[in-house]
């Protein structure tokens, strides 16, 4: 090991933000007599961020900041101030209010974006601009996910589906690792999805799919990136930062080989195979100026956005149901009336209130992606009293939101009938309750792949608890709820555990 491999990101972390705070002292002056929200400063919050970073858990660092319990929480370090919103209903005030809305949802300037995406020229990490206007238009329009298209999207998770049962009913009730089974059948759906190709067992664009998610989650912190953009010349000193900086565009590389320059060569009018011939075609029509760098980037985006949080989506779910079996049997004995043996398709979500109101609570309570995106203001606003000054970063803090007490009746205890009325329906989307879960974002920056993401849960959970009991392993153990051992990064997974999944009697 080097002395550069001990100097890890905690100890560069530190001398960027040590370089931050001396450039402040000297040069910070502010015309607002409104104080900053409350929360650590100067060095006070130097030491916060590097917690943040030794831990690996910055949102739980976040929610230390300033008094419990309160709505907004600022980290201020010289120029460099971290807004945390921490109740769902600022979150709403913030990022839609008529005052704010046109200066809150910029992106922070990242390194990462410029390094990784081309500039960046992808939709998540680029500012709003014409040209973000006309991704975000080809995502939606690629994933397709209206009229014919959500027939072919069923039949693509149905198809996968099958397989996986198939794999399931093998296990004949044995323990195993549910993450396995999982993972192989999300990355065949996004694969078909994007080129109409199902990849073989052990494929090389499944592999390249999993380590480009893993090496962009490790290197996609906030604390990492201002290291990388204060001190780029690290990336070719041995160490850390060079090992991921070059396994990203090694697998970056790789993967839009096989998904980008494949697809190119050999596109055809007559019949697009997925998402990628979409927008391949988009761009030869002339209808939409897209470079080949904004394709590549929107395809970067669904390959991350669509696998790791639609798997620990269904972990996730299938985690509450082994601590919760009243609510597993309640979804089989819904899904057993309205369904019956039949296979569920979409057009089921308008009877199965109980499983809806499930997954719901499985976002609220989950928190999966525990700070979102961050947001960039790019001029001084005032809200309830404080000051968020220009080039804050702004999270909309989740971890926070979901679990806020003064939102959420019982904020601790995973219960789907808060989404239920007294005769067990559904609330609509517009009730007060519904209107308070933002795991997706709200406003301009809102999650484009909620659909994308919710349908497919719906028809994973619902097809195989019609068919299988999922039970806790031949020792009996289960990760309990209220203290999961999360894995660090962006998007959390829950620790990789085992389960038996047995047939059920029908
Ligand atoms: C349970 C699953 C998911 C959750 C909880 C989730 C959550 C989020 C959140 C919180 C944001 C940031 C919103 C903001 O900036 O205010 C976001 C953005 C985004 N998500 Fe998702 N997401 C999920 C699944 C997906 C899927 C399946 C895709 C793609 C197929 C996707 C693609 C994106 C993209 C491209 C953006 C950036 C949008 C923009 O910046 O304009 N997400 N997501």
């Amino acid at each position: 090991m080097t002395i550069l491999d001990a100097l890890q990101p905690t100890a560069w972390v530190a001398l960027a933000s040590a370089l931050l705070l001396f450039i402040y002292k000297k040069t910070s002056s502010s015309s607002s007599t409104l104080p900053l929200p409350p929360g650590p400063r100067g060095w006070e919050a130097l030491k916060s961020i590097i917690r943040g970073v030794r831990s690996g858990e910055f949102h739980k660092e976040i929610s230390g900041w300033g008094k419990l319990g309160s709505p907004m929480t600022c980290c201020s370090m010289g120029n460099l101030n971290f807004v945390s919103i921490n109740c769902p209903e600022l979150v709403r005030e913030v990022l839609t209010g008529r005052d704010t809305e046109a200066v809150v949802n910029d992106r922070p300037p990242t390194f990462l974006g410029t390094f990784l995406f081309y500039g960046p020229k992808d939709l998540a990490m680029a500012s709003v601009t014409p040209s973000w206007g006309v991704q975000r238009k080809m995502f939606h329009s690629s994933l397709r996910l209206y009229g014919d298209g959500v027939h072919r999207f069923e039949s693509t998770v149905q198809g996968e589906l099958t397989r996986l049962i198939e794999q399931l009913e093998e296990t004949d009730g044995r323990d195993i690792c549910l993450e396995d089974y999982m993972s192989n059948t999300l990355l065949s759906v996004l694969s078909i999805l994007m080129t109409g190709e199902r990849p073989s067992k052990d494929s090389e664009v499944s592999f390249n799919m999993r380590r480009f998610d893993r090496v962009v989650s490790a290197m996609g912190t906030p604390s990492v990136d201002v290291v990388l953009r204060l001190f780029p010349f690290i990336r070719h000193l041995p160490g850390w930062f060079q090992k991921h900086c070059s396994q990203a565009i090694y697998y970056r590389d790789k993967l839009l080989d096989n998904l980008f320059n494949r697809s190119k060569s050999t596109v055809s009018a007559e019949q697009p195979r997925g998402i990628v011939d979409v927008m391949l075609l988009a761009q030869n029509s002339g209808s939409l100026s897209l470079s080949d760098d904004h394709i590549k980037g929107l395809i970067l985006d669904v390959v991350l956005g669509g696998y790791v949080t639609s798997l620990t989506s269904f972990l996730s779910t299938v985690l509450t149901l082994l601590n919760l079996p009243r609510v597993s049997r309640a979804i089989q004995e819904e899904i057993d009336r309205a369904v019956g043996q039949r296979t569920p398709t979409l057009d089921d979500r308008k009877n199965l209130h109980f499983t809806e109101a499930t997954l719901l609570e499985v976002l609220r309570f989950m928190r999966i992606f525990p700070l979102g995106l961050p947001h960039v203001v790019s001029q001084d606003i005032h809200v309830r009293g404080y000051r968020i000054p220009k080039h804050a970063v702004i999270f909309a803090n989740q971890w926070e939101c979901g679990r806020d007490p003064n939102t959420w009746d019982k904020a601790d205890q995973f219960l789907p009938e808060r989404f239920l009325d007294q005769n067990g329906h559904l609330l609509p989307a517009d009730h007060p309750t519904r209107k308070n879960l933002l795991p997706f974002g709200i406003g301009k920056r809102t999650c484009p792949g909620e659909t994308f993401a919710r349908t497919r849960l719906f028809l994973l959970v619902t097809t195989l608890l019609q068919r299988f009991d999922f039970l806790p392993p031949t020792d009996g153990t289960v990760v309990p709820l209220d203290d999961i051992p999360w894995s660090t990064g962006a998007v959390l997974l829950p620790p990789s555990y085992e389960c038996r999944v047995r047939r059920r009697a029908v």
